[in-house]
């Protein structure tokens, strides 16, 4: 994945820079050859510089967003943006070292690349606007672990159950209203087996990385345990809780994979022994039990119900054998 990536940017790199020097001696050549240059005397220096000071700034950023930008659409909204504005500095630069008057053609086209260039930039900047947001979103998400846990779970980089207790004492002791979800992926086991233990890696990892995404700000996602995330949704009401499940539940296809995932609210019923002094803590081990119970039933609910297709589009067919 990683030398892919490398190998896409280089390519990136090599094509913009063939490009870029490929115009800068075609353009000329072409004017060389169509018409005269202007004398020394008639050059106005002052708009060779600026223009000229432009064109060198814009090829700068063109080479910074080449560099350091992953591959995908806003990347290539900005090169594309970037090197017509470019293109456009380039062509204004010429004129004021020819004679162009004599070339409609090129006075024509000369005005286009920077308007054009310049409208794509901003598409691309827009987009990466969006981008921008959902990255925020998740540094924001994983900022509040940093702040108040240290980061126990290496491979996925979420908390794990102990932290998620802490923050949902804290929650519960504010009377703040909360809504718990759990998530666990189905027949993880035969992913790791069928896939082998890296590829199952990458899976928690991407999983941890859209759950992050996919939550509000407010929100929480732990890695409960192996293939289990906890999530704390902050100032929820039943129904998002509810909706949210059905949403995770869906949106875990895109990974080829299915989840079940339940969910609980703080209520006076499920307290210890029903008894309303109960400390903050004793509420969220209460919680985290429910939610733990639920997931069991379900799961045994799953099993005994029938034998389920394959959850994952790669499983074998010897998997379900298995689950006699
Ligand atoms: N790749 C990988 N696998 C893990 C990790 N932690 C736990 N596992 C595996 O996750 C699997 C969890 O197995 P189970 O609890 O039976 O869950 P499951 O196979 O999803 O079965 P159901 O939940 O009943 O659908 C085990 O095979 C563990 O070895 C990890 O960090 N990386």
């Amino acid at each position: 994945m990683c030398i892919l990536g490398t190998t896409a940017k280089s390519l990136r790199l090599a094509s913009v820079y063939g490009l870029s020097l490929f115009i800068l001696f075609i353009v000329p050549l072409y004017l060389w050859q169509s018409t005269a240059a202007k004398m020394i005397a008639e050059v106005d220096w002052l708009d060779v510089a600026t223009e000229g000071a432009l064109f060198v700034l814009g090829m700068c950023w063109l080479m910074v967003i080449v560099s350091v930008r992953p591959s995908g659409r806003v990347t290539n909204l900005l090169i594309a943006g970037l090197s017509s504005y470019c293109l456009g500095c380039y062509l204004d630069l010429l004129d004021e070292i020819f004679i162009v008057k004599t070339l409609p053609i090129y006075n024509w086209f000369e005005k286009m690349p920077t308007p054009v260039g310049l409208l794509v930039l901003t598409g691309g900047l827009w987009l990466w606007r969006d981008e921008q947001t959902v990255v925020n979103r998740q540094l924001q998400t994983r900022e509040q672990f940093h702040r108040e846990h240290q980061l126990t779970d290496s491979l996925t980089l979420l908390n794990d159950a102990k932290a998620f207790e802490h923050h949902l004492v804290k929650q519960l002791s504010q009377n703040q209203s909360v809504g718990l979800l759990m998530l666990d992926v189905d027949y993880f086991h035969r992913y790791n087996k069928n896939q082998g233990v890296e590829e199952g890696d990458k899976l928690l990892s991407q999983l941890a990385l859209w759950l992050s995404s996919t939550l509000r700000n407010q929100d929480l996602v732990c890695r409960y345990a192996g293939d289990r995330f906890v999530i704390l949704l902050r100032g929820a009401i039943p129904s998002f809780v509810s909706v949210m499940a059905e949403q995770l539940q869906h949106g875990i296809k895109a990974f080829d994979c299915s989840a079940t995932v339940v969910w609980t609210l703080p209520s006076p019923k499920m307290l210890p022994l029903q008894n309303s002094t109960c400390t903050a803590k004793e509420e969220a081990i209460a919680l985290l039990q429910v939610l733990n119970q639920k997931m069991s039933q379900q799961k045994e609910l799953r099993v005994s119900e029938a034998i389920a297709p394959s959850p994952f589009n790669t499983l074998d067919k010897s998997a379900a054998s298995e689950l006699n």
